[in-house]
């Protein structure tokens, strides 16, 4: 198949590597440069940043329309809408279908052939089988799944529990401590997610519980280690200068707050997150305020 793959970046790189691996043709493309070369293709891979979607989508318009499937692979919501990923292609290119592939995966993993698994999910779940079967690897297993909310849910929350996670470890708290916010975080995401709507055993898998096993304790996180360089006394403008790429987590928490706050969801932890990186608060004022909140039965 010709599939193109839209985005340069660490991730876009790994999955055009994958793509071609699995003996497809692939174009890919970057900003900067025209979209027409991506029009032949038949299947896209999006791998710009969450915030950078609308965007390229609203490029695409012109050029692709006709049905095609489209495999969202960045991890955020919008920050003006509040819309999912899939939302937003829903939005802005209603001819395409949108798929979205998640789960535990360094770009820096898959460029090197380490063992990785990954969820693509799709509205028809045949669909999602058909693409899990065309771009695996015998090291690149994609799991299939119909819940395209819940994978969506997964992938965007568990970029701002790993920076309350670096933020812990970058405060010297310790490792019961990150077990502890890790495993609070997840009831958090789980709690969101059911009440948007998504299967909970979704977040109990590759996109939820899997991305957060990975990316709250590893310093290849980019989320992590934004929020270790808070928690070390960076500032945000700091700790995002020293990035090594997008911090999805940074982006999102705000809408993310916003939305457990209408859909009247409790989420401490990103509450503590959306305070320090958007309010400037400091790290052990929200560490305490977590600290000081009243016991109470841990599953509700
Ligand atoms: N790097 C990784 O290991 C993984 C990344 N992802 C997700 O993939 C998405 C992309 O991440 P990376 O490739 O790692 O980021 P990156 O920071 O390495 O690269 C982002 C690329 O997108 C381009 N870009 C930025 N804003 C843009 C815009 N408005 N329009 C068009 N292009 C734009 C940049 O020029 C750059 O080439 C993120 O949502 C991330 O969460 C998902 C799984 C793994
Ligand atoms: O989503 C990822 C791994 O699954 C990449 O995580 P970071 O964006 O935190 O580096």
């Amino acid at each position: 198949m010709r599939i193109g793959v839209l985005g340069a970046g660490a991730w876009g790189t790994a999955l055009a590597h994958v793509a071609r691996a699995a003996g497809h043709e692939v174009e890919v493309w970057s900003r900067g440069r025209p979209l027409e070369a991506i029009g032949k293709a038949q299947g896209l891979i999006l791998a710009v940043p969450a915030q950078g979607v609308r965007g390229v989508l609203l490029g695409l318009k012109a050029i692709v329309t006709n049905a095609i499937p489209l495999i969202i692979s960045a991890k955020g919501i919008e920050q003006g809408s509040g819309l999912f990923m899939n939302e937003v292609v829903a939005d802005v290119l209603p001819q395409a279908e949108p798929m979205v592939l998640s789960g535990p995966s360094f770009a820096a993993d898959v460029m090197q052939g380490l063992p990785t698994a990954v969820v693509l999910t799709a509205g028809e779940i045949s669909h999602a089988h058909q693409w899990a079967e065309a771009l695996s690897l015998p090291h690149f297993r994609i799991y299939a799944s119909d819940d395209v909310k819940g994978v969506e849910i997964g992938g965007a929350l568990k970029n701002v529990l790993a920076i309350a996670c670096g933020i812990s470890d970058g405060r010297a708290l310790g490792d019961s401590a990150r077990a502890a916010l890790t495993t609070r975080g997840f009831a958090e995401l789980t709690r969101f997610a059911a009440k948007l709507g998504a299967k909970p055993e979704t977040l109990m898998g590759l996109s939820g519980l899997g991305d957060l096993l990975l990316t709250c304790s590893s310093k290849q996180s980019r989320n992590y280690s934004f929020g270790f360089a808070l928690g070390a006394g960076k500032t945000v403008e700091q700790a995002l200068a020293a990035s090594r790429g997008v911090v999805e987590g940074a982006a999102t928490v705000k809408i993310a707050q916003a939305l457990a706050r209408q859909h009247g969801v409790d989420m401490p932890i990103v509450d503590a997150v959306h305070a320090i990186v958007d309010e400037g608060r400091a790290p052990d004022q929200e560490i305490a305020r977590l600290l000081a909140r009243p016991l109470r039965a841990e599953i509700t």
